[in-house]
């Protein structure tokens, strides 16, 4: 029997604040990928088949550019959220991929904070996990915002997240989280083969060390990644890098687009993954595992 083709796409967005918009926008992208009749979309379009296709949004994908304060109303609102929800789990039905919300806006346990939110929709529209973004940027940046104060408005999550799926673990982790390896060690220890990075990168320090992260982050824990990004000019001046990408486990670009929206789509090989995990056996050569140490 032939193997079965896992696929994993990200569509680089540059969202506005106007869910609606950017719905349409997303429905868009999903039309182009699995319109393309490549082996990639195979999976997607085959009625009966299993379906096996990835696809990632950025972060802030369905509202950016807009006001923190509408985000936080956007949270707290019942019927907002059961749009939002609703409207994704319409597209991952319709289209039958995985789609990965790189973050949406949810609320915290407070009235004046919310979670910056990534969540997995099945292919049968149902909501299969999420993670709150565990790091918060709160960072000053030489670009024309100068100043970001993410947990001003955000509450920061308390916990990683590893969803099991038929054909592979997937990690989750957004954007700033990049900058800290020990979170996508614990993902790798918690079994992830594909780890993801939903994104509004500035364009300062993306153009700096973003694909220089995601390239470490994949060789070190050797895991495929994808990453999502916001790329543009967005309504309130933000600049964003964009430069989504998807990277093997050996840390080789398998696809890349770097301006405009997008999608790009790369195939999941799991012997390719045992291969570089058996030829380089780092996960049992670490010296700061304490159980191995302590072993001795
Ligand atoms: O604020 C919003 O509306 C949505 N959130 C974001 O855009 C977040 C927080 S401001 N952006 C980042 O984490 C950029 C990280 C980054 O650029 C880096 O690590 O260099």
């Amino acid at each position: 029997m032939a193997k079965q083709t896992v696929c994993l796409s990200a569509v680089q967005m540059c969202a506005i604040p106007d869910i609606d918009a950017n719905l349409a926008q997303i429905a868009e992208q999903l039309t182009v990928l699995t319109n393309k009749g490549d082996s990639h979309a195979a999976a997607s379009v085959t009625s009966n088949a299993e379906v096996s296709h990835i696809v990632l949004l950025p972060e802030c994908c369905l509202y950016f550019g807009g006001k923190e304060q509408d985000q936080l109303l956007l949270a707290h609102n019942a019927e907002q959220q059961a749009k939002i929800f609703q409207g994704l789990a319409a597209l991952a039905e319709r289209y039958q991929v995985y789609l990965l919300a790189g973050s949406l806006p949810t609320p915290a346990n407070t009235i004046d904070k919310f979670y910056n939110t990534s969540c997995l929709f099945s292919p049968q529209g149902k909501l299969l996990g999420d993670y709150q973004k565990l790091h918060l940027f709160d960072v000053s940046v030489a670009d024309n915002e100068k100043n970001y104060q993410e947990s001003r408005y955000t509450a920061a999550g308390e916990q990683t997240s590893c969803i099991a799926l038929p054909f592979a673990q997937l990690g989750l982790s957004i954007c700033y989280d990049v900058r800290f390896p020990e979170l996508y060690r614990q993902l790798a220890d918690q079994g992830a083969d594909i780890i993801t990075v939903p994104a509004a990168f500035t364009r300062v320090t993306g153009k700096a060390h973003w694909q220089t992260l995601l390239q470490a982050r994949a060789i070190e824990n050797q895991v495929y990644i994808i990453a999502a990004g916001q790329e543009g000019v967005h309504a309130n001046g933000r600049e964003t890098w964009g430069h989504s990408m998807i990277i093997s486990p050996w840390g080789e670009i398998l696809a890349e687009q770097e301006a405009g929206i997008g999608v790009i789509s790369a195939d999941f090989d799991p012997d390719l993954l045992a291969q570089v995990r058996n030829s380089i056996p780092v996960r049992q050569h670490n010296r700061f595992k304490t159980e191995l140490i302590h072993d001795e």
